[in-house]
């Protein structure tokens, strides 16, 4: 499936992205020919059965894995490797465990060479934004999973990408907290706004977050469907109950839970 062409230039842009896996008789086609074009400031989910490339599409992206086929632009220029205008998260924290929540937010910044006043003004600024400020001292081992991912989302930010690539970071957190986190990311994203990958397997969490919600399709991996979500810019528990919000979700969820099977090419 193509979408109709943007008549501006895309953040992120996969075109005719293919990704096989094994070689010969045994290869298999985790992505065919993906084309996608995300805008600067959008933030887009992408859902869809297990297996149907979610994670490949988006270590493309990344520049962790090689296409097959096709190539990815960012800001128009091919990804050839990961680079810093990327941040990714991912479902396990990454956080080192020996470090404090300041000095892994830091740690970006010490690698870029930035002096301690520098790096003390910009771990300040994302460790409060994210609600973690009594916990700058704090060793990973002691915060909880919400607080723990929190802190990965800071160390992303504070190294300035303007992209933000998730794949599945609210995936171990228990429903509570996942919905906290929700709110939180789109309170940060709000005042800091970047242009957001995020890979979910909850249709709620998609629908709520998104500007556009991706569905994907497995055997092999592709696009599906793209749902616009018209709801209200500001998100919040009107929107969640509301019968809108309902409408979309329900649209997504039939598209994810009752896809027509494809034979392999
Ligand atoms: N490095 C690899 N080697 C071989 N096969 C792989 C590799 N990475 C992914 N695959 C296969 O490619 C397909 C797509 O995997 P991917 O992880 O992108 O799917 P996904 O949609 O993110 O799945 P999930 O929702 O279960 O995380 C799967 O069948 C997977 O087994």
């Amino acid at each position: 499936m193509s979408q109709p062409k943007l008549s501006f230039q895309p953040k992120l842009s996969f075109q005719n992205v293919s990704r096989r896996f094994g070689e010969g008789d045994k290869s298999f086609l985790a992505l065919d020919r993906l084309n996608l074009d995300i805008a600067d400031g959008e933030f887009v989910t992408v859902v869809g059965p297990s297996g149907c490339g979610k994670s490949t599409a988006m270590n493309i992206a990344a520049g962790l894995m090689d296409v097959s086929d096709g190539k990815v632009l960012v800001d128009g220029r091919p990804v050839s490797g990961p680079g810093p205008e990327r941040g990714v998260i991912f479902q396990q924290y990454a956080l080192f465990p020996w470090l404090t929540v300041r000095q892994n937010v830091e740690f970006g910044l010490r690698i870029k060479g930035l002096p301690a006043s520098e790096r003390r003004r910009i771990s300040d600024h994302f460790i409060g934004l994210v609600g973690l400020r009594d916990f700058a001292d704090a060793l990973p081992k002691t915060l909880s999973g919400g607080m723990k991912q929190r802190c990965a989302i800071a160390r992303a930010y504070a190294v300035d990408p303007t992209m933000l690539l998730m794949d599945e970071p609210f995936g171990a957190l228990d429903a509570l907290t996942r919905v906290h986190m929700q709110d939180q990311l789109l309170d940060t994203w709000s005042r800091e706004r970047r242009t957001v990958f995020f890979i979910t397997h909850d249709v709620d969490e998609a629908v709520y977050l998104a500007n556009r919600v991706i569905v994907m399709a497995a055997r092999p991996g592709r696009l599906h469907k793209i749902i616009p979500v018209n709801l209200p810019a500001e998100r919040n528990e009107d929107v969640r109950l509301s019968k809108e919000f309902t409408e979309i979700r329900n649209q997504v969820w039939h598209s994810v839970y009752h896809q027509k099977p494809q034979v392999e090419a």
